[in-house]
């Protein structure tokens, strides 16, 4: 079967330096693919460059067989793509209800001019978004949690609301960008309980996290960088005995 997700020879460079440098992947359809490396090797620059937050300097980007790579990013969002960043924040002063609308906002029809002038197909597109909304925090278990102001909710809670804001644009492929970071370790097994489930949905999922063990846990296979390039991929297994992966993580603090 096709991928869902490919890429070939997608590079991109700061300043002469290569930040992700001809990285080739294929991600199948209800894959959770782990990515690691250790600090700068690039896994946040390579969101990036699958979300359309940063254009690459080459290479393709494929979405189910559709070229996306030069699409702006609220373009991708619409055929599918979805990407949490680390350190995301929640909106202040919002519900948590809230929150997760302006995620679906993104990507109605209705739009702005027919919100400002509250158009009967605003009207019923806002109540659509708002029950949409609903179902998404439902599925994150913070259900009962959407009338609370967003940033009053306990860091797990805020984790599971920015996976809900997520899941409202109803995404095919789902980047999470060290979803766990700053977790003490009940919130983290929670968190790693909602990815797995997640993908029990169907979801196509790339994980970038610090926890290695979390990522072998939950990954079905593992995309090891390094200085921008793909130097392993492979099973847990696989990448633990790799000699390549063992050397670039010596003399980091990270263990594989
Ligand atoms: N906007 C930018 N301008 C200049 N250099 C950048 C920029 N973004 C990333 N880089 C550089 O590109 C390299 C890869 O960075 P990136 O943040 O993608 O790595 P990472 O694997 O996500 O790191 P970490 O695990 O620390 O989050 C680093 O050397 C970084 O300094």
């Amino acid at each position: 079967m096709a991928p869902l997700l490919s890429l070939r020879g997608t590079t991109r460079s700061f300043g002469g330096v290569y930040a992700v440098r001809d990285v080739a992947l294929d991600l199948a359809d209800g894959e959770l693919r782990g990515l690691i490396g250790p600090n700068g090797a690039g896994k946040s620059t390579l969101f990036n460059l699958i979300g359309g937050q940063l254009r690459a300097d080459r290479g393709t980007v494929t979405l189910a067989g559709r070229r996306i790579d030069r699409l702006p990013p609220h373009r991708r969002a619409r055929l599918g793509v979805a990407v949490v960043f680390q350190g995301a924040r929640i909106f202040p002063g919002l519900t948590a209800r809230e929150n997760v609308m302006v995620g679906a906002h993104a990507t109605t029809r209705a739009g702005f001019v027919a919100g400002a002038l509250r158009l009967p197909a605003h009207r019923r597109e806002e109540r659509e978004i708002r029950d949409r909304a609903d179902e998404c925090l439902d599925r994150v278990g913070l259900t009962g949690w959407a009338e609370r102001a967003a940033e009053t909710l306990p860091l797990g809670q805020q984790r599971a609301l920015q996976l809900a804001r997520a899941l409202c644009a109803r995404p095919r492929l789902l980047l999470l960008d060290e979803p766990a970071s700053g977790l003490r370790a009940p919130e983290r097994a929670a968190l790693a309980d909602l990815v797995t489930a997640l993908r029990a949905d169907g979801l196509s999922i790339i994980l970038v996290e610090h926890d290695v063990a979390l990522v072998t846990r939950l990954a079905d296979r593992i995309t090891v960088l390094d200085l921008g390039e793909v130097i392993a991929e492979g099973t847990a297994g696989e990448i633990r005995a790799d000699p390549r992966v063992i050397e670039a993580y010596l003399g980091s603090e990270a263990r594989v």
